[in-house]
């Protein structure tokens, strides 16, 4: 799949494409079901399909400090929406000037002068341009006047409930793993690459891999049986997701303590895969408790593969 990394990118060669636009946070079964009509409409017009998707996330350029938590990195996005067989990523750099451009400048200048859109796929839902004021009506004109043609995809629901990442992100919260997993058509996972940490657990008797979350907040935390995929095989751990209380820690980070594993990872990238939550992160008075919890997380955890 060709990255095109900022509009400034976009060469002439890249004329002419079906595309789609949003955030794609988590890649869902949603983002699968517009992916599905983007492959097969692009097939239909024999261009490429095409996502354009911002970075950072409008709502994290906006409200820095309540914008959600990610559910997905850029990286991830691109492993995810590749699977899903999309050509060509869009990557537009979400600054402030950018923001501001009116919605037709967006249309006349981006989807039509430079991408040359055959046809664009969007929810009806869509809102783009300075203040939010393009909608699919505009767009629909713009198709006429420009000679692109617009769709909209049909809400996908389980349940009677549109998937969205927010959906997923609140199912998350409330430690609804097996309801995320519907909505993702997948577990729910982090990936980040390991580095060194305070090389404290291994004194404790539980050595851990540590990731490093990258935007620094994870959608969830606490305590997780977990599976671990690493470049060459997979195992089953125990992982903390928090900012470790016990130990004064400030920056939520993710450790792992893999089962039966004694290889150096450091600077791999890792995929930690959450199977089941066991508890919450608590504030122990001494390392002393911390350990012993630990050691009756890692029984549960095993108990919990074995079962499997
Ligand atoms: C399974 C597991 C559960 C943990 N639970 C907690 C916890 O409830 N509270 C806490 O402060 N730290 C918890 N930790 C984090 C430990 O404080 C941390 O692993 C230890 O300080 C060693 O980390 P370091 O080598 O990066 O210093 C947990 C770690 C693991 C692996
Ligand atoms: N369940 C769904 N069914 C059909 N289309 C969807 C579904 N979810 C998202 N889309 C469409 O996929 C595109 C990208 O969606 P986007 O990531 O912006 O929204 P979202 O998943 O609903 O997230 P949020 O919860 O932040 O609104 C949009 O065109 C959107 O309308």
């Amino acid at each position: 799949m060709q990255l095109i990394r900022g509009i400034h990118n976009i060469q002439a060669e890249d004329h002419g494409c079906v595309l789609t636009i949003g955030n794609f946070d988590g890649v869902h079964l949603g983002h699968a079901r517009v992916i599905k009509a983007l492959i097969a409409k692009a097939k239909a017009l024999n261009c490429k399909p095409a996502v354009m998707i911002f970075e950072p996330q409008p709502q994290e350029l906006f409200s820095p400090e309540t914008a959600p938590a990610r559910l997905t990195r850029l990286r991830d996005k691109y492993f995810l929406l590749k699977k899903l067989g999309v050509e060509r990523l869009i990557c537009v750099n979400f600054h402030r000037e950018f923001a501001n451009k009116s919605a037709s400048e967006f249309i006349e200048l981006l989807l039509v002068k430079q991408l040359g859109i055959k046809h664009l796929i969007i929810g009806d839902d869509f809102r783009f341009g300075k203040n939010r004021l393009g909608n699919f009506s505009l767009l629909k004109q713009a198709g006429e006047k420009f000679d692109f043609a617009v769709s909209d995809t049909a809400s996908f629901k389980l349940e009677n409930c549109r998937i969205s990442s927010t959906q997923i992100r609140n199912a998350l919260e409330q430690n609804q793993l097996a309801d995320v997993e519907r909505m993702l058509g997948r577990a729910y996972s982090i990936i980040g690459r390991v580095f060194h940490g305070d090389k404290r657990g291994r004194k404790l008797g539980f050595p851990t891999a540590n990731v490093l979350l990258k935007r620094r907040v994870s959608p969830i935390s606490g305590v997780f049986v977990v599976k671990v995929n690493t470049i060459k095989d997979c195992f089953y751990g125990v992982a903390n997701i928090g900012s470790r209380p016990t130990v004064s820690g400030i920056r939520q980070q993710l450790e792992v303590h893999i089962f039966n594993f004694n290889e150096d990872i450091y600077g791999q990238t890792i995929e930690v895969v959450m199977l089941n939550k066991l508890r919450n992160e608590i504030k122990f008075s001494s390392l002393d408790e911390l350990t012993k919890q630990i050691s009756q997380d890692s029984e549960q955890a095993k108990a919990f593969v074995q079962d499997l």
